[in-house]
């Protein structure tokens, strides 16, 4: 059971009832004062509660249903619920939400390592606790941006001042994220990063379509020493063990879950892409799940106030 903790970040969000590009069957009828007492008892917007293991959680929702929830902890996001309710975000059976250990599921973010390297397994930022910097009603879309800094913590591993910020927006129809990464410091720095987001699946059933014709890293088997290669395949499936950087990738991907469902997931500016499933590696829940990953594989280089933005928008078809 989780209890909310506060108003000070609840936005109240009034659904549009004569916006026609919504679609009819989630508008609100009636006229803004019954739509605002409607909001009021079902908290449409952004509202704080107290998630697994007492850690702050970020409640987006929509007057039409789409839902979505985001940790503050490694900026996770956890729970993406679109029209048809269904939650397309897996949660491995290993997650630990002890405010300590990353949250594995979800959407964890990497960096600003995607790994292997000096740092890390995937890097620090989805191990700490990231800062709500604002939320607003965008029409009647839910946004929250939230940010991370260097801390002693950071700089002992990576000696740099950066800032990044993560701006979630939830759509009646869609979700979308834009992660910016900004040199704060008075020299350059370098970065790798992925956005490591596990999709509910039935393995047996997943398809990723959109990958023929890009350049391939295979980290089986040995991650640190990759094989190169080329996709040739228009379907890319799961009969096995999958853990592939694909390099230059496009701006949309098909993923068909093995569930009934059909997402696409385009990005601006993501330039790689990475499929993972561990089959035996995870026998208990290696069946439900795939990673569909949008990364940035080539380092990424900023000299002082320089910075890099990258987009993420997750649909059904
Ligand atoms: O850190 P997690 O969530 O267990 O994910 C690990 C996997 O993450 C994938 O992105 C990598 O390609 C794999 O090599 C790695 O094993």
């Amino acid at each position: 059971m989780t209890a909310c903790i506060p108003v000070a970040f609840t936005v109240v969000l009034i659904p549009s009832s004569s916006n026609p590009s919504l679609p009819r069957r989630r508008r609100f009828a009636g006229n803004v004062t019954a739509a605002m007492s409607q909001t009021k008892d079902a908290s449409f917007g952004v509202k704080v509660v107290e998630g697994n293991g007492g850690l702050p959680k970020v409640c987006l929702s929509t007057a039409y249903g789409s839902e979505a929830e985001i940790y503050l902890f490694g900026a996770c996001l956890t729970s993406l619920k679109l029209e048809n309710g269904k939650d397309l975000l897996f949660i491995r059976p290993d997650a630990v939400f002890n405010g300590k250990k990353p949250i594995s599921g979800g959407i964890p973010h990497c960096f600003p390592q995607f790994g292997p390297g000096p740092m890390q397994q995937h890097g620090f930022a989805r191990n700490m606790e990231w800062s709500l910097k604002d939320s607003q009603n965008n029409e009647g879309e839910p946004v929250v941006t939230l940010e991370l800094k260097d801390d002693p913590y950071t700089r002992s591993m990576w000696d740099f001042s950066f800032q990044a910020l993560y701006k979630v927006t939830l759509h009646s129809e869609s979700f979308s994220t834009a992660l910016s990464i900004t040199n704060t410091d008075k020299k350059p720095f370098s970065f790798t990063t992925a956005l490591h987001t596990y999709f509910s699946a039935s393995i047996s059933g997943v398809t990723v379509k959109g990958l023929k014709g890009c350049k391939t890293l295979n980290k089986d088997p040995d991650p640190a020493n990759p094989i190169e290669g080329k996709e040739e395949r228009d379907v890319v499936t799961f009969p096995g063990f999958v853990d592939c950087i694909y390099l230059g990738a496009p701006n949309e991907l098909q993923l068909e879950n093995g569930l009934g469902d059909t997402l696409t997931i385009r990005n601006t500016n993501w330039p790689d892409a990475v499929l993972w499933n561990p089959h035996t590696q995870m026998e208990s829940c290696c069946r439900d799940f795939v990673c569909v990953e949008n990364a940035q594989i080539g380092r990424v280089q900023l000299k002082p106030d320089q910075a890099w933005v990258a987009e993420q928008n997750i649909s059904f078809t």
